[in-house]
C-alpha cells in the first residue's frame, strides 16, 4: 500500500491530524507574526503543567515573564529570521532542546514561527539548579527549585526569599508533607550562609537521650557507650550556617530549655562537659503541631515559642493548590519514569480524580502514590488504579463540583451531550447529524471536549 493510499483511507480530516499531533512525544508550538500561540499539542502538559486551553490564544512572552520557560527564543527568530536550536528550561525543570523555524512570506517577513522542542534530560525537581549561561536576569525562574503555579506559595516564597536575607529565628507550620523541609532549604540557600552547611534533626524520629547527643554533642567518656574520642553535635558543625529543627513540637521540654539557649546566648555546654561553645547558626524550626495549645496545655515552652515565631510561615495544604496537582503528578511521573526505567502514562480522567482528591497527606502522599502507580499499573495509569478509598473519595468530590451558573450548567451539558455523541458515532459527520449542528462546529467541540477519546 502506498502512503497516499493510506492517508486516504486513513480519512486524513483536521480532527485525525490533531490526534496524530498529539501522540507526538516532542512539543509542537506555532506562534503568528504576533508572538500569539495558534497551536500546541499536548506535550504542553508535561512540558509546562499547562493544559492546551491555557496556552492557546496568549502572547508567548506573557508565559515567559510567568517563568514557564527560560530563556526567550523568538526575539531572536524574528530579529534573524533564520532557524535557531538552543537549550531551554522549563517551570517543571525539564530541559529541552528547541528548534524554531520561521516561516516566510513573499516580502520575507514573518509569518509564522512554528516550534518543535525535545527533552533532553530528567526534571531536575527540588534540586538547585544551576543557571543556565544563557539564562537572562529578567527570564530567571523567580522560585528556584521549588515548583508551584499557586498565586498565594508564589507569594509565599517571595516573602521567605525576603526573610532569607535578614538572619532571624524561623518558624514554618503546616500539615505533614507540604514542603517544610524543602522551604527551610530554600531558606537557607537564598540566604548569607548559603555556603555554610545545611543541618536537620527531625525531633520526632529520635529517642530523647540520642538527640541531646546529637545536637549537644558530648565529651571523651561522658557516658557509657560514648565514643572515646566525644563528638562534634549538629549545633557545632552547622557553625556558619542553619540547623533545622524538623518535628520541634515533639522535642522533649528539658531539651527545649537548651535551645532557647543557643537562640538566646548562641552559647551551648556538650553533654559531660564544663565548657561553653559559641555558635553561629540561624535556627529554623518546623511542626505540624500546633504550638499555641501545646504552649497553654504546658508541653511547649512559652519563652522558647516566642523566640522561634519572631517570624512565621503557613504552608498551605495542597488541597488548597489544586493547580499545582497536575504538574505535580507530571514531575513525579517524569522523575519516577526515569528511576524505574519506565515509559507510563496517565489518563486524562485519571488526572480529574486526582485533582479533585483532598490530599491529607500533601506533596509527600502523591509523591509516593505516583512512584507506586508507575510501579504497578499498565502502560495508561488508569482511575482503576487508584486506591478505592481514593477514587471514592475523588469521585465524590467531582460529583459535588457543581455549576454555580446557568453558563457552567450550559458548558456541561453540552460537553455530556459530545462526548456522549462521540463515543457512539466516532466521526464529526456523523455527531453533528446527530447533535444537529454543523459539521465544523461539531468538530470544533470534539477537539475540545473529546481529547481523550480521540486517542482510543
Ligand atoms: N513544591 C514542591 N514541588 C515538588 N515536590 C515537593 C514540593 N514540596 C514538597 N515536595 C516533596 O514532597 C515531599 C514532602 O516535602 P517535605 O518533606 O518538605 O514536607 P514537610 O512538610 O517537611 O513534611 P513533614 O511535616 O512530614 O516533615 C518531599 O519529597 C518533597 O521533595
Amino acid at each position: 500500500m502506498t502512503l497516499s493510499n493510506f492517508l486516504t483511507d486513513l480519512d486524513l480530516n483536521m480532527e485525525t491530524l490533531i490526534n496524530i499531533l498529539d501522540y507526538s512525544s516532542d512539543e509542537i508550538f506555532v506562534l503568528d507574526k504576533n508572538k500569539k500561540i495558534i497551536y500546541v499539542n499536548d506535550a504542553c502538559k508535561k512540558h509546562y503543567g499547562l493544559n492546551k486551553e491555557d496556552v492557546l490564544g496568549k502572547i508567548s512572552l506573557e508565559l515567559v515573564d510567568k517563568g514557564y520557560w527560560y530563556p526567550s527564543i523568538f526575539p531572536d527568530v524574528l530579529d534573524r529570521k533564520e532557524p535557531i536550536t538552543m537549550k531551554q528550561t522549563t517551570i517543571l525543570g525539564a530541559e529541552l532542546l528547541t528548534s524554531v523555524v520561521p516561516i516566510l512570506n513573499d516580502k520575507k517577513e514573518v509569518e509564522l514561527i512554528v516550534t518543535t522542542a525535545r527533552e533532553l534530560q530528567s526534571y531536575k525537581m527540588l534540586k538547585a539548579k544551576e543557571k543556565d549561561a544563557h539564562q537572562s536576569k529578567e527570564t530567571e525562574d523567580p522560585f528556584g527549585s521549588i515548583m508551584t503555579n499557586n498565586e498565594k506559595m508564589k507569594d509565599l516564597l517571595k516573602f521567605a526569599k525576603k526573610v532569607a536575607a535578614a538572619n532571624s529565628t524561623l518558624l514554618i507550620l503546616g500539615e505533614s508533607g507540604t514542603g517544610k523541609s524543602i522551604l527551610a532549604q530554600y531558606i537557607h540557600e537564598n540566604g548569607s550562609r548559603k555556603n555554610g552547611p545545611f543541618l536537620t534533626i527531625n525531633c520526632a524520629a529520635i529517642p530523647a537521650d540520642l538527640m541531646e547527643s546529637e545536637l549537644f554533642g558530648y565529651t571523651p567518656g561522658s557516658f557509657t557507650n560514648a565514643s572515646r574520642f566525644g563528638k562534634k553535635g549538629i549545633l557545632e558543625c552547622a557553625d556558619g550556617g542553619t540547623v533545622f529543627l524538623d518535628e520541634i513540637g515533639d522535642m522533649p521540654l528539658p531539651l527545649q530549655a537548651k535551645i532557647l539557649q543557643v537562640i538566646q546566648e548562641k552559647t551551648f555546654i556538650p553533654i559531660g562537659g564544663n565548657k561553653e561553645k559559641q555558635v553561629d547558626i540561624r535556627i529554623i524550626a518546623a511542626t505540624n503541631k500546633d504550638l499555641n495549645k501545646m504552649v497553654k496545655s504546658k508541653t511547649f515552652r512559652e519563652d522558647l515559642y516566642y523566640r522561634l515565631n519572631v517570624v512565621d510561615i503557613q504552608m498551605p495544604p495542597l488541597r488548597e493548590r489544586q493547580e499545582d496537582i497536575i504538574p505535580l503528578i507530571y514531575n513525579f511521573l517524569y522523575k519516577f519514569n526515569r528511576i524505574h526505567e519506565m515509559n507510563k502514562l496517565i489518563s486524562k480522567d485519571c488526572l480529574e480524580l486526582l485533582s479533585h482528591y483532598s490530599w491529607p497527606g500533601n506533596i509527600r502522599q502523591l509523591e509516593n502514590l505516583i512512584e507506586r502507580l508507575v510501579i504497578v499499573s499498565d502502560d495508561v495509569i488508569d482511575i482503576d488504579d487508584l486506591p478505592e478509598g481514593m477514587y471514592n473519595q475523588g469521585l465524590l468530590q467531582m460529583e459535588n463540583t457543581a455549576p454555580t451558573s446557568l453558563n457552567q450548567a450550559i458548558e456541561s451539558a453540552k460537553k455530556e451531550m459530545v462526548r456522549k455523541s462521540y463515543k457512539v458515532n466516532k466521526s464529526s459527520r456523523r455527531v453533528a447529524k446527530d447533535l444537529q449542528i454543523s459539521q465544523t462546529y461539531a468538530a470544533k467541540l470534539i477537539r475540545e471536549y473529546c481529547q481523550d477519546l480521540l486517542k482510543d
